[in-house]
């Protein structure tokens, strides 16, 4: 996938400037930077869900986008939540909810789940669609240290596992490194990225 951005304007302000971005399958990339400055926008424009800037999109890897809060189907059990989605089968799905941690809530609503369990589930799903390149806006945020770290090792665990590769949004320069993410910084307004 590779992003050729001129510009990112939201109204008559620019958000983000020129930059040059490309991940391949089996990459990790980290996109760090202060509160504001862009990330979450440029990773939905990597993602194919904002399709209103300036430049040119390229690429045809299958994506998973895994965001902030796990959006899951109040109404649907945890499995139907990996199925319905991806279409994967269900026995796929209780494969990979196993690898996260999940067997035997299958049939648990989301509302009875944890947060750290609601998370591990969109992250199942996201491996059951077997993408190409995972998109993750600030999956760790607001869970504690110890269950984010989990989170972390199991994350970085079953990439290795599929070869997918990893384009992350993070505040936290520790997490590329966990993640062993290549990291790039944006900065400035509009911002751009620099190389660290
Ligand atoms: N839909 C929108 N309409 C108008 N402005 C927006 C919109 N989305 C984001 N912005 C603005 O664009 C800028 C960048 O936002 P963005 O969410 O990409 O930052 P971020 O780096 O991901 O921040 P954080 O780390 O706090 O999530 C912010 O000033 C934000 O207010």
């Amino acid at each position: 996938m590779k992003l050729d951005l001129q510009s990112k304007s939201f109204g008559t302000r620019p958000v983000l400037g020129d930059l040059v971005l490309s991940v391949s399958p089996g990459e990790r990339l980290a996109i760090l930077g202060p509160s504001g400055i862009g990330k979450s926008t440029l990773l939905r424009i990597l993602a194919g869900l904002d399709t209103n800037f300036r430049g040119n999109r390229s690429g045809s890897e299958r994506l998973a986008p895994v965001f902030q809060e796990p959006v899951l189907l109040p109404w649907r059990n945890a499995l139907a939540n990996v199925t319905i989605p991806t279409g994967c089968p269900p026995g796929v799905a209780r494969e990979w909810m196993a690898r996260v941690g999940l067997a035997g809530h299958e049939t648990k609503f989301p509302r009875q789940l944890s947060l750290g369990q609601q998370r591990r589930l969109s992250l199942a799903r996201a491996f059951a669609s077997d993408p190409q390149i995972l998109l993750m806006d600030e999956p760790f945020a607001s869970l504690d240290a110890e269950t984010a770290s989990r989170m972390i090792a199991l994350t970085a665990d079953l990439l290795d596992r599929t070869g997918a590769g990893l384009v992350i949004v993070t505040h936290d320069p520790a997490e590329a490194e966990a993640l062993s993410a290549r990291s790039v910084t944006l900065s400035g307004t509009p911002a751009r990225l620099q190389k660290d």
